[in-house]
């Protein structure tokens, strides 16, 4: 469309957007918050800098063989260096939160002990640019970079991590707690928990089932730990969480077989975690079903872990389809079918299924009985190209969150009460195993220059979120 006059932005530049769009933002009640989501590891770099200790994620991305082309976080987006440039980015997208994570080893360069000061200011210049701007910090306080040092005494194995992770918590909250008012505990137990030690695709990368729900409890415990040390340094007004990861399963027939298969990942994929946050205890069969014995607990850990948390942060992307076999697989194995007819996929081979979303939301709500929910991550990969130029066409990516958030706002309709979306990610990243070569943000970055191109997803983020402040 035409330019509007001399000096001011074209219609398109301020609403890339549609009459549906303008129609979806109306659905979020006044105040929701909008965001986007990042990492430490993912995208600070400066990994020897400044005192920060290694973490597991800098032994095992530097081991041939476990990431994609040898990539590590070495250098990632090279955020640590350009903090000032990355806040205006996130003013100029007009988000009104950003969630990001502490980097334990920072802080603590032996998980536990001495304290590295400029590791702790590192993050207060964050969080005091982040309130200049207007953007409301949201604190994800263990992201998967455990110090290695714990690694070297068992890491999650070892109950005293989950100790030593309450002592951080409590070194941090004392620190920034006058300041966060929205705290996230873990991000996703269950990946560091059975993507670290049970099938081992990530860090520490050990293939052990048994040692998988060890360290899912620990991890448990660590967050039912950290909760009363953080209550006591935040205010009042904090809210405290943390973030799971969930993906819906669906069986693929009708027959006995695939329902009992799709039952038990469900199980394995989605119950594991929510169930002792949810319920104070473990879901029913989930031990047996997966052929391992229940790990060692002390008297209390399900009440610490049962305590009330004052938002669940929902991670969600995707959902999986199963097909049952004749005898039960066991549901760490269970037979994923795709492509399903008729349906999209993201780079990551993820069927795009925005109802799954919706109805994932509806049972947090009913079943779980969650009195509020952030979406703490949601977004997707596409092949993202760059010309050189200002622009980078991802419209698939658009559509992605669109059909995503239509399905959350009739969750909002049905009454869940959702109070926040942030999309992963702010920025292109550190992939975890697939490296540099999967691209989630609504930020191109040029890893040669560093430099950061919005893309057309993000454009749309912004006038979207222009939208609903308008709107509210
Ligand atoms: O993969 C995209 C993002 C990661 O970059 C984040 O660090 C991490 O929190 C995160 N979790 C998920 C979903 C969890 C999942 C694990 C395994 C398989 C499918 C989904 C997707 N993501």
């Amino acid at each position: 469309r035409r330019k509007t006059g001399v000096g001011m932005s074209s219609i398109e530049e301020i609403y890339p957007i549609s009459r549906a769009d303008l129609d979806l933002v109306r659905a979020f009640p006044k105040g929701f918050l909008w965001g986007a989501a990042t990492a430490s590891y993912q995208i600070e770099g400066a990994i020897k800098e400044d005192g920060r200790g290694p973490s597991i994620w800098d032994e095992f991305s530097a081991t041939p063989g476990k990431v994609f082309q040898g990539h590590t976080g070495e250098v990632a987006t090279d955020h640590y260096h350009r903090v000032p440039e990355d806040i205006v980015l996130m003013k100029e997208l007009g988000l009104s939160a950003y969630r990001f994570s502490i980097a334990w080893p920072r802080v603590l360069p032996q998980g536990r002990g001495a304290i590295n000061a400029a590791g702790l200011d590192f993050y207060e210049r964050l969080v005091d640019e982040l309130l200049a701007h207007g953007i409301a910090p949201f604190v994800t306080l263990y992201h998967w970079d455990l110090p290695l040092s714990l690694h070297k005494v068992g890491g999650w194995t070892n109950r005293d991590t989950a100790y030593a992770f309450a002592d951080y918590a409590d070194i941090v909250t004392k620190r920034l707690g006058d300041r966060v008012a929205n705290w996230i505990t873990l991000n996703e137990p269950w990946c560091s928990a059975y993507l670290g030690y049970g099938c081992g695709i990530h860090a520490p990368g050990i293939q052990d089932r048994q040692a998988a729900f060890v360290a899912g409890h620990h991890l448990l415990l660590a967050h039912g730990l950290a909760l009363p040390r953080m209550r006591a340094n935040i205010k009042s007004v904090a809210q405290v969480g943390l973030s799971l990861n969930f993906t819906p399963t669906y069986a693929s027939d009708e027959r006995e077989e695939t329902k009992r298969d799709t039952e038990l990942t469900d199980l394995f994929v989605n119950q594991w975690f929510i169930s002792p946050i949810a319920h104070g205890r473990y879901p029913e069969g989930l031990f047996e079903a997966l052929e391992v014995t229940p790990p060692p607990m002390q008297d209390g850990d399900l009440e610490l872990i049962g305590a009330p948390i004052d938002f669940l942060g929902v991670n969600n992307y995707t959902r999986d389809v199963i097909r049952g076999g004749t005898i039960p697989a066991r549901p760490d194995e269970s037979v994923k079918v795709g492509p399903v007819p008729g349906a999209c996929y993201t780079e990551m081979g993820w069927e795009i299924h925005p109802q799954s979303f919706n109805e994932l939301l509806l049972r947090l709500y009913h079943e779980y009985g969650m009195q509020a929910l952030y979406i703490t991550e949601n977004g997707a990969a596409f092949k993202d190209t760059w010309n050189g130029d200002g622009v980078v066409h991802d419209p698939r990516r658009i559509a992605y969150i669109q059909e995503y958030l239509q399905a959350a706002a009739e969750a909002v309709e049905q009454g869940v009460p959702l109070r926040g979306y942030f999309t992963w990610s702010l920025l292109d990243n550190f992939e975890w195993a697939e490296g540099y070569s999967k691209r989630f943000g609504i930020v191109y970055v040029d890893y040669q220059t560093q430099r950061r191109i919005i893309k057309d997803s993000g454009h749309w983020y912004k006038a979207l979120l222009s939208a609903h402040r308008d709107a509210s």
